[in-house]
């Protein structure tokens, strides 16, 4: 799946305040690329234009091409099409996305048989395999818990299996692990990366975090108030940026991560 955004503008209805500035980038098919920027900066509105989703006080002008099919304006219908079958997303608090009266087996259940049209044997086979797949222990148990019975880390797990189920070409993983402890974030972002990998699935990765989106993808982009403030391959953000801004950015990560790592914070 190939996303073209050119100069996308998102605009508060009522006030006229840009939240998002005229930013433009491209994705290639299987491409990961993160958007990183503090509390503020954009990086959720944008993904919700790229899923056709901003609430109706939100207004996006400009051009976001998904496979060739503009985003901006397009009828319920077309963005339906393309955001079930080929866009998929997980969001920070997995709970969200799980209905609580429902168990984790019929969650994933729900969209192989909507999108795929399985049903019985083969359904629950390939509910099993959406499981293992995403690395839940004890699957047979874990089908029959509701998401309040089981762990943070294997709600977005179950999440996740949720959004791959019917094999999207691009997954958008907005701060997929800030509500996580640090040893479970390090295995989820592992599992997004391998998941990325193994079907060829390209991804949007929104962080607030620089050192999590290091770990994920090969290319980012920095947004400080709505605008783009730098872009690049990561290795080069994080060790040789050029904006003041991505410098304060990683300079914050390093000094947490060296605190952590010495036991001293200052
Ligand atoms: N529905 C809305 N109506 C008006 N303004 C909004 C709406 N949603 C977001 N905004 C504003 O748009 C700007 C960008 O918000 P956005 O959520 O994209 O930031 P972010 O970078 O994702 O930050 P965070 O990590 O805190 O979510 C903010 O100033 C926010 O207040």
């Amino acid at each position: 799946m190939t996303i073209e955004v050119e100069d996308l503008t998102i605009t508060v209805a009522g006030s006229g305040k840009r939240v998002v500035d005229a930013i433009s980038f491209s994705l290639d098919p299987g491409e990961r690329i993160g958007i990183i920027g503090e509390s503020g900066s954009g990086k959720s509105v944008t993904t919700l234009a790229l899923l056709g989703l901003l609430p109706r006080s939100l207004t996006a002008s400009g051009s976001i091409r998904v496979d060739g099919t503009q985003i901006i304006g397009a009828s319920k219908k077309q963005l339906l099409e393309i955001r079930g079958r080929r866009m998929a997303k997980i969001f920070q608090d997995p709970s969200t996305a799980l209905d609580p009266l429902t168990r984790v087996g019929e969650l994933i259940a729900e969209p192989l048989r909507r999108h795929q049209g399985l049903r019985g044997h083969e359904l629950n086979a390939a509910v099993e395999r959406a499981l293992a797949e995403v690395a839940l222990p004890d699957t047979e148990r874990l089908s029959r818990a509701f998401p309040h019975e089981i762990s943070g880390g294997q709600r977005q797990r179950v999440a996740i299996a949720m959004a791959l189920a019917c094999r999207p070409a691009m997954l958008i993983a907005d701060e997929p692990t800030t509500a996580l402890d640090v040893t479970v974030q390090a295995e989820i972002l592992d599992l997004i990366r391998r998941l990325c990998v193994d079907h060829g699935m390209g991804l949007v990765f929104v962080s607030h975090d620089i050192a999590v989106v290091s770990q994920t993808v090969s290319r980012a982009l920095v947004m400080q108030g709505g605008q783009i403030v730098e872009r690049g391959p990561i290795d080069q953000i994080v060790h040789a940026p050029t904006d003041l801004y991505t410098l304060r950015l990683v300079g914050s990560a390093r000094a947490l991560d060296e605190a952590l790592t010495t036991g001293r914070v200052s």
